[in-house]
């Protein structure tokens, strides 16, 4: 018999649609009238919160990360499935991901329609996600996020489709496996990600976009007084408009930490290109290449990077690797 931790935390999965067609919210949990045929699974469920999850904060996920640790090192849980707002569910399981070690399941779900629409997702996922956390192949794989039948890592799993219930996908790697009526078949394991304790997540680390003729107007804007880091979504391979990369030195000078990742969805930065902007001048400068993740992820990496102390030479080799 596995014991597995619910933790809900509100998101469409737990929210109800009006007769406007409006959803939010309820003061119940609907996900708690839901009778699950499990078999060999003991559940408990707790509300941990009840948030969309564009109101979900690093220090929400904190909470989530302390409540998970305790419950698998002094309450004897077997995993853990979380449900989650899904616009930024693939944050907060990278963050559980980067923080706690590989080992038991935990497991990350949401719904695209709410509770009590035509065709809601919401209790299938959940039911899903829990076939995930108890099985004996879920162990030592990461934080996994379960959806639509497939089975993705947090590390490289991102939201890409603002209503389809198919909405999350693995650019680059795939799923790393899949659900049947009966199965739970996995493809293949990912390397293990880098692992940090955090007991803190301050700082400010924005995410700029690049996009063609962008200036160093955003940028020259930054008060470095308030400035902990800031991450980069570059074109391509990873370069930037010429006057763009001249406005970086100002922060490279002060020692702001400069993570530069890709705005292409599939594919990874890497420093190529020696003209003025390109990838290896940045990289030459001291700008750092964060490894396969995007924007949302690496920033969340960076102030882990940060809460722990890191130098900027070591929070190189952790963004970088
Ligand atoms: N499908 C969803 O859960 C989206 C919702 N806005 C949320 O993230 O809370």
């Amino acid at each position: 018999m596995k014991k597995i931790l619910v933790l809900h935390t509100g998101g469409t999965i737990s929210m109800a649609e009006d007769e406007n067609g409006h959803v939010s919210p309820n003061n119940i949990n609907p996900m708690n009238a839901v009778t699950l045929q499990l078999g060999e699974v003991e559940l408990v469920t707790e509300d941990i919160f009840n948030l969309p999850s564009p109101h979900i904060t690093l220090t929400d996920m904190l909470v989530l990360k302390n409540r998970i640790k305790t419950a698998f090192v002094t309450e004897e849980f077997d995993g853990a499935v979380i449900t989650h707002g899904t616009d930024t569910l693939e944050e907060t399981a990278f963050f559980l991901d980067t923080t706690l070690s590989r080992g038991k399941p935990i497991v990350l779900t949401g719904a695209m329609r709410s509770s009590n629409e035509l065709g809601t997702d919401g209790i299938y996922n959940l039911l899903t996600a829990i076939r995930v956390a108890a099985d004996e192949n879920s162990y030592d794989r990461g934080v996994l996020v379960v959806m639509n039948d497939e089975i993705h890592s947090a590390r490289y799993v991102t939201k890409t489709h603002t209503t389809n219930v198919s909405t999350f996908q693995t650019p680059t790697h795939g799923p790393l496996g899949l659900l049947t009526k009966n199965k739970i078949i996995y493809f293949h394991k990912d390397s293990e990600n880098q692992h940090l304790e955090s007991h803190t997540v301050h700082g400010n680390v924005p995410i700029v976009k690049a996009f063609a003729g962008m200036t160093g107007q955003i940028l020259d804007l930054l008060d470095l007084e308030k400035l902990d880091g800031i991450v980069i979504e570059a074109l391509g391979a990873g370069n930037l408009p010429p006057i763009a990369s001249h406005s970086l030195q100002r922060l490279l000078k002060n020692n702001i930490p400069v993570v530069l990742v890709s705005r292409c969805f599939n594919g990874i930065a890497e420093p190529v290109y020696s003209y003025e902007g390109g990838g290896s001048q940045l990289h030459d400068a001291g700008v750092m290449f964060a490894d396969e993740v995007n924007s949302q992820k690496a920033r969340i990496k960076l102030i882990i990077g940060l809460n722990a102390g890191l130098t900027l030479e070591q929070l190189r080799d952790f963004m970088e690797n």
